[in-house]
């Protein structure tokens, strides 16, 4: 818990336990989409335990992402070059949350509106640095993600 008392979206959504679940399962997903499978045909095998930790920095968890891995300016040179459009990155946001629903992820109003909001904004950015010309701000901080307008969490 934060000093507050208000838990970050991390704890909420039940820590890396739970984001390792979410991520390994949604690229299976991936994996079958017609769509999406030639975009992610060579990532790795760590690639969902990578997008977790980093998921898990931006909801208020450990930095172990920037730590281990290099950061923000590191994920977007994943996604430099591409190409990647708004059909696939409506696909890949549809997909992650309906992976959210599979697992019976937190389904509260609060903890979705956030959760949403922040794949939408990151979800368009990596469409935009995905595209030629894109560059690289090595200093680019790691954004943070918090409740938002709704001030959160669910208390029923
Ligand atoms: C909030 C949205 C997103 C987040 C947080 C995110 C996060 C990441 C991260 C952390 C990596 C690097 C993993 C590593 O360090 O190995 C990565 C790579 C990548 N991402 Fe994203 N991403 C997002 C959206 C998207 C979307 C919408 C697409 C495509 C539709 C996409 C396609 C890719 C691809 C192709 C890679 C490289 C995979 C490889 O190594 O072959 N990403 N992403």
């Amino acid at each position: 818990m934060q000093s507050s008392g208000t838990p970050t979206l991390y704890e909420w959504v039940g820590g890396i336990e739970a984001l390792n679940r979410l991520t390994k399962r949604f690229y299976e997903h991936v994996h079958a989409d017609p769509l999406l499978s030639p975009v992610f045909a060579q990532m790795d095998a760590s690639h969902a335990e990578h997008v977790a930790a980093f998921l898990a920095e931006v909801l208020g968890g450990p930095a172990s992402y920037s730590a281990q891995y290099g950061g923000h300016p590191h994920m977007v040179r994943k996604h430099l070059d591409r190409h990647l459009t708004q059909p696939m990155r409506r696909r890949w946001v549809e997909l992650l949350l309906a992976t959210a629903d599979e697992l019976a992820l937190p389904d509260d109003p609060e903890f979705r509106s956030a959760l949403v909001g922040y794949l939408e904004w990151g979800s368009r950015l990596a469409v935009i640095n995905s595209q030629p010309g894109a560059a690289v701000d090595p200093d680019a901080p790691m954004p943070t993600w918090g409740w938002g307008e709704t001030k959160g969490p669910y208390l029923g």
